[in-house]
């Protein structure tokens, strides 16, 4: 049994808290707010998150930072990637030394265009107190992990002891863990997938079919291997389940928060109304903005990307983005082939 602080008590930091508590750890729950701590602590609930699931009694709940990191020295992180920093500051002075850090977030950082272990990295440059990160991604939609169904993620990190390491934490009857040591796919794809899931909730918000939608997939696939191996990352990550896997899930249902505010965007509403009327995080806006910029800088095409970023962010309407998608120069398929 280890002692695990999970932080972010939203859909998949409390459903992740979840499969650590059946697996006989002991968890302790970071919010924010006192209303959940006592909601999660009493009625063992987190109804604005995760409605309708009973939660282990084993799980506690706590607001201060110093408390729930007391006597942990493996820490989850499950917050969204624009609050990684500010998490971390909390965080850090409390964190024991040599602690393990995994985290669950899918994005990349606007203007750094850092990845969120690269974020964690960073921020504890000065106090060194982490010595290994680790990343746990891969198809798994929080609402269908609480409910127990059968599901299967990746655990990366540089150090591979580090990562079978938490493969043993997590892995149960109901959810199977593998382990990959290319951090740096892994977490390309899980942030990179979020885009492609946007522009196939816009396609299915203009009323477009599946024709579209597998063409999406297919070239988006591409574009992620793209950029993903320009950085460093091994391409057969992407056909993995932080790659394919992800995309696949996140393109075709209905739990996803990217491919929902895509189909409203697709519907006519603004993204400033689309993101109040979530209540929950959209990674793929900003980590368009972020992926955008640094193809750019790398001089790497990535056409669905571009143009979801001048749909969010440069008033061209999905119609117009569409038509221009489908003019591009005529090209190979498979690029490497022709090079
Ligand atoms: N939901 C899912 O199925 C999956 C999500 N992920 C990833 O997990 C990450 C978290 O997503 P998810 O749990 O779904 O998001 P939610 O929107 O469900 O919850 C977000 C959580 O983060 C907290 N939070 C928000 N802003 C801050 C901040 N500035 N500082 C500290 N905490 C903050 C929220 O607290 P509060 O309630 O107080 O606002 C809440 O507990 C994302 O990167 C997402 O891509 C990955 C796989 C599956
Ligand atoms: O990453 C996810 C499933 O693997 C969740 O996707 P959304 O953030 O789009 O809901």
């Amino acid at each position: 049994m280890t002692k695990i602080a999970v932080i972010g008590a939203g859909s998949w930091g409390s459903a992740l808290a979840l499969v650590l508590a059946d697996n006989g750890h002991e968890v302790r729950l970071h919010a924010r707010r006192e209303d959940q701590v006592d909601e999660m602590n009493q009625c063992h609930t987190n109804e604005s998150y995760l409605p309708g699931v009973v939660f282990p009694a084993s799980i506690r709940a706590y607001t201060k930072m110093k408390e729930v990191l007391q006597g942990v020295s493996v820490v989850l992180i499950a917050v969204p990637t624009k609050a990684m920093r500010e998490t971390m500051r909390a965080l850090l002075p409390s964190l024991a030394e040599d602690a393990m850090v995994i985290h669950a977030s899918k994005g990349i950082e606007p203007v750094t265009h850092k990845r969120v272990s690269e974020i964690i990295a960073e921020e504890d440059k000065q106090m060194k107190k982490i010595a290994h990160i680790a990343v746990l991604s891969g198809p798994s939609h929080a609402e269908e992990v609480a409910l127990r169904q059968p599901t299967t993620v990746t655990v990366a990190s540089e150090n591979i002891e580090a990562a079978q390491f938490a493969q043993n934490l997590f892995m149960n009857k109901q959810f199977r863990v593998y382990t990959n040591p290319d951090l740096i796919g892994v977490e390309m794809g899980g942030a990179l997938k979020n885009i492609i899931a946007l522009v196939c909730g816009i396609t299915n918000g203009l009323g477009l079919g599946d024709n579209t939608k597998a063409a999406i997939m297919t070239r988006g696939l591409a574009e992620m291997s793209r950029l993903g191996v320009h950085m460093g990352a091994n391409p057969l990550t992407f056909s993995g389940l932080s790659g394919l896997g992800d995309l696949i899930v996140t393109c075709t249902s209905v739990h996803s928060r990217n491919w929902r505010a895509g189909r409203m965007i697709g519907e006519g509403l603004s993204m400033d109304e689309v993101l109040a009327q979530m209540g929950m995080v959209v990674e793929g806006v900003r980590t368009t903005k972020a992926a955008y910029e640094l193809a750019q800088e790398k001089g790497v095409e990535m056409p669905l990307t571009e143009a979801l970023n001048s749909v969010l962010f440069e008033g061209v309407t999905p119609q117009e983005a569409t038509e221009q998608l489908m003019a591009r120069m005529r090209t190979h398929e498979v690029e490497t082939l022709f090079e």
